[in-house]
């Protein structure tokens, strides 16, 4: 089943007041897409911004804590993104798996708390470069699933993006044939996990996600869109992405 595609761009710790200039650009290639989501998610510091400037795009945060309030210093809630306006939360991105030694139990409760706050998880699985010259990707990405998805989530409350380690930030993608296996692999599990819902979550690629390349894996069965990182920060590179998804 063809999936609405979703772009959704992950500034991570990047970006200013000043970056908010990139907005215009990227709001005004979204509302010229029609068909297509998109999505920012920059640092908590801009979202109350982005959210001023941005209208057809909406905005998500890169992280939430699973607990709605209470004494946890330097933690936002999903609850509080709500508040802001925000429609999204990235969860378990593999660099706060690294950074911040988040497991698939956490990773878990974040997503159930971001749904419980009325927003969209994006649940974050991939493996490490060791990983798949192992072999073990497919068994990795598997475990992930299992244990970093809520169960009880529908289609419309649930995105998952399958980000290999090894191809974020370093200009390497998976060939089409992996990036197909691997997104079928995970239609699959979504299926056995969720059941019929499993059918409309969509599964975005990330990882050197580029203007060159956009188009090649957005058309991969299965690739219901894109978590882009670098390219997401200037409207020069991000829009030829939403174009490209435009055209599929
Ligand atoms: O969340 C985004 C990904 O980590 C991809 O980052 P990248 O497009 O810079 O490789």
């Amino acid at each position: 089943m063809a999936l609405r595609k979703l772009i959704a761009g992950n500034w991570k710790m990047n970006g200013t007041r000043a970056s908010l200039a990139e907005v215009a650009a990227i709001e005004a290639a979204a509302t010229a897409a029609g068909h297509v989501d998109v999505a920012l998610c920059p640092p908590f510091t801009l979202i109350d911004a982005m959210m001023q400037a941005a209208d057809t795009v909406v905005i998500g945060g890169q992280d939430c804590h699973h607990a709605v309030k209470g004494a946890h210093t330097g933690c936002v809630s999903a609850a509080m993104l709500a508040d802001l306006g925000a429609s999204h939360v990235i969860v378990g991105h593999s660099e706060r798996r690294t950074d911040n030694g988040e497991t698939d139990d956490l990773v878990r409760a974040k997503a159930e708390a971001t749904i419980a706050a009325g927003l969209i998880a994006i649940v974050c699985v991939g493996e490490t470069e060791a990983e798949r010259d192992a072999g073990r990707a497919g068994v990795v990405v598997g475990d992930q699933l299992d244990g970093s998805l809520p169960p009880a989530a529908t289609a419309r409350q649930l995105v998952v993006a399958y980000e290999p380690v090894w191809a974020i930030g370093t200009g390497r993608t998976p060939s089409c044939d992996d990036v197909a296996e691997m997104h079928g692999m995970i239609r699959a599990k979504l299926l056995a996990i969720l059941g019929e819902e499993g059918v409309g979550v969509r599964i975005l690629y990330g990882g050197s996600v580029k203007p060159d390349n956009a188009a090649e894996l957005l058309a991969i069965a299965d690739v219901d869109g894109a978590l882009v990182g670098g390219c997401s920060l200037t409207a020069a590179q991000f829009v030829p992405i939403i174009e490209a998804a435009a055209t599929i």
